[in-house]
């Protein structure tokens, strides 16, 4: 990438309360630390491990629960565009906007047939929800709004390195959509494979949105404080997608759409 004057000038900007770039300071971690880090509490608090998920994957959920978790995700998909919103608008630089600006269009699509709302839609028409079901938020339960909210309002609140840094359980991502793509075919027969797009589709963009955060946030947090901080916001976001997944988990005994 060519960098303009004006790229240079806005990229050596400090962040409001941040260390300026270039001065770690004690007990601060390379990036490679960093990076081991943000890996290893990542791995270790995915949600892939959540018993909810775990069922899911080894075929033991009804399609009662199925339809429950699809309806209650959907939520989470609309408000993905909506936390990346706020975060494009703390990027300084046009580089930085025109990327993440492309994850806003991966969920929304350049028209109203190619993004992964629709796909999810889709997924939702295949495991036999209605899209007027999932677009009302009828089946939506308390505890999984507030994670979400949670979720957009971090984002919202805080600078930009936490806010990036709460999206990297991506980087675990896609190895749970490659997961659900082998056994979903396995377990769940009935769901026409032509649902199961989102899954493919978050693959390479899982991975693509994955690698540009972790190496955002290694640029980002140079002081000992912004790592911390950095892996706050990514222990924060694996309670969120932890918590929804409580929900779902804790409402299918006694209601289901
Ligand atoms: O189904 C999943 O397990 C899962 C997990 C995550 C994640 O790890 O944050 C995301 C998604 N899906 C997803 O589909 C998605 O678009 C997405 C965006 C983000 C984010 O934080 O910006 N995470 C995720």
């Amino acid at each position: 990438m060519t960098t303009t004057g004006f790229e240079t000038a806005l990229a050596t900007r400090p962040e409001p309360g941040g260390a300026d770039p270039g001065s770690p300071g004690l007990g601060a971690w390379d990036e490679e630390q960093l990076e081991a880090r943000l890996r290893e509490l990542a791995t270790a608090r995915y949600h892939d491990r959540h018993p909810f998920n775990r069922r899911m994957h080894q075929g033991e959920l009804s399609p009662a629960e199925l339809r429950l978790w699809v309806a209650n995700r959907f939520y989470y998909q609309c408000n993905i565009p909506i936390k990346d919103a706020h975060i494009l608008a703390k990027l300084h630089l046009p580089a930085q906007r025109r990327s993440w600006l492309r994850r806003i269009q991966d969920h929304d699509g350049l028209t109203d047939q190619d993004g992964g709302l629709e796909k999810w839609l889709r997924l939702g028409e295949a495991v036999g929800l209605a899209r007027h079901e999932l677009l009302t938020h009828r089946h939506l339960l308390p505890g999984v709004r507030l994670a979400v909210d949670g979720y957009v309002n971090f984002c919202r609140n805080n600078d930009r390195l936490e806010a990036v840094a709460s999206s990297l359980t991506e980087l675990c991502a896609p190895s749970i959509m490659l997961t659900r793509l082998e056994t979903f075919p396995l377990h769940y027969p009935w769901i026409d494979s032509a649902g199961l797009s989102y899954f493919r589709g978050r693959v390479p963009q899982g991975r693509r949105d994955g690698s540009e955060a972790l190496a955002w946030v290694k640029e980002w947090a140079v002081s000992r404080d912004q790592q911390d901080r950095a892996l706050a916001a990514l222990s924060f976001k694996c309670d969120v997608l932890w918590s929804l997944l409580d929900s779902v988990q804790g409402a299918e005994r006694r209601e289901t759409p």
